[in-house]
């Protein structure tokens, strides 16, 4: 494995100047605190960007898609296939994420892991393919530690083409039957809890699907239970190509400074192999809703995040990550734009 992939280079956030951003947000034209969460939010991104403008520059949403092994096993309503089907519904604009990045001018990129046929004769799918689908996770390992390594360098180079263009906030999506059994799996090993607390019926399954579900989950955690030695290795026995570059890729933001905006129960899995591999990029991490999957709210918990939005949202594709930004943009222009007391000629309410 080369180190390079593995190692982060991310600055923890200052939190020298606080005072000072804090005292810009308490003397704008409101009752202190009256915002709520987003002067959480303007402090957070002060902190990251410096505590004069606050800036949201070429918002972009990245949806990662991969197929999983252990799919071919009944444990979501739908078969593998409609990842490629949905691919191309991205692909042709007509899918709810779609439809959400037009209405708030988020631009959407979708990246192919590994999905298990490629979609071909559509301009826009970036390949970054790390194989054809998964190993079944209850069999084998997903990939090797090798393919995570790669993930992560493409996911990098990702990130890296996205910094140089300009854009500062990347949101993370997702697109893969199976892949709430992976992350319920990742979940369960990280946070070392029992895997009836981490699964949850991800697109809608029946009982005796979940049941299924729990039980593959379970073999899966315990056939790999050795191997898995650090947040790597977890990531190469449970998969899947998705969330290993969002993983990589919202390491490489942190690392660019940019905000990072993390969608529903699988990006957050993501970001709890992130925050693993290195604390640092907590900082920089936005949590856009949390969503129905049993276990998110936990992992948000867990992640002592507050997330913006509870919609009741269980679709993923970045789509709960798309519904904030207008919040997120928001946060920026009250910090920016509102007047100060003094400004407004009124008198403080301090
Ligand atoms: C038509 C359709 C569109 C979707 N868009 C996102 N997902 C979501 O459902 C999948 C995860 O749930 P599970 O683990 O139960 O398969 C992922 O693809 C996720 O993005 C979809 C699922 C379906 C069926
Ligand atoms: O929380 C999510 O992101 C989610 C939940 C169910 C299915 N797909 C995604």
């Amino acid at each position: 494995m080369s180190q390079s992939s593995l190692s982060f280079q991310i600055e923890p956030v200052s939190k020298a100047q606080d005072h000072v951003i804090q005292q810009k947000i308490d003397l704008k034209t409101k009752p202190p605190g009256a915002l709520g969460m987003l002067e959480s939010l303007a402090l957070q991104i002060a902190r990251i960007q410096g505590p004069q403008q606050l800036q949201i520059v070429k918002p972009t949403m990245l949806v990662f898609a991969g197929d999983h092994g252990i799919a071919a096993e009944g444990v979501s309503i739908a078969p593998s296939e409609v990842t490629h089907q949905m691919v191309q519904n991205f692909a042709h604009g007509g899918a709810a994420i779609n439809v959400f990045c037009r209405q708030l001018g988020f631009t959407l990129e979708v990246i192919d892991c590994g999905i298990l046929t490629p979609v071909e004769g559509v301009e826009g799918i970036i390949d970054q393919r790390l194989g054809a689908g998964t190993g079944a996770i209850h069999l084998e390992p997903a990939m090797s530690l090798d393919s995570v390594d790669k993930g992560f360098a493409m996911a990098r180079e990702l990130i890296e083409r996205h910094h140089q263009a300009g854009c500062n906030l990347v949101a993370f999506g997702e697109m893969g039957i199976g892949n709430t059994s992976s992350a319920a799996a990742i979940m369960a090993a990280m946070m070392q809890l029992e895997v009836a607390d981490c699964v949850g019926r991800g697109t809608g399954i029946n009982s005796e699907t979940l049941a299924r579900k729990l039980t593959l989950v379970e073999l899966a955690l315990l056939s790999h239970q050795s191997a898995m030695t650090g947040p790597k290795q977890v990531l190469a026995c449970l998969g899947g190509f998705e969330i290993v570059q969002m993983t990589g890729a919202m390491l490489a933001a942190a690392e660019r400074k940019m905000l990072v905006v993390v969608d529903g129960f699988i990006a957050t899995a993501a970001a709890l192999v992130a925050v693993t591999i290195n604390a640092n990029v907590r900082d920089y991490l936005i949590f856009a809703h949390r969503s129905e999957e049993q276990g998110h709210q936990r992992m948000l918990a867990h992640l002592q995040a507050k997330p913006l939005l509870s919609l009741g949202l269980r679709l993923g594709e970045g789509t709960g990550a798309a519904l904030a930004l207008p919040l997120i943009q928001a946060a920026a222009n009250f910090y920016n734009q509102m007047a100060s007391f003094s400004d407004a000629g009124i008198e403080a309410v301090v």
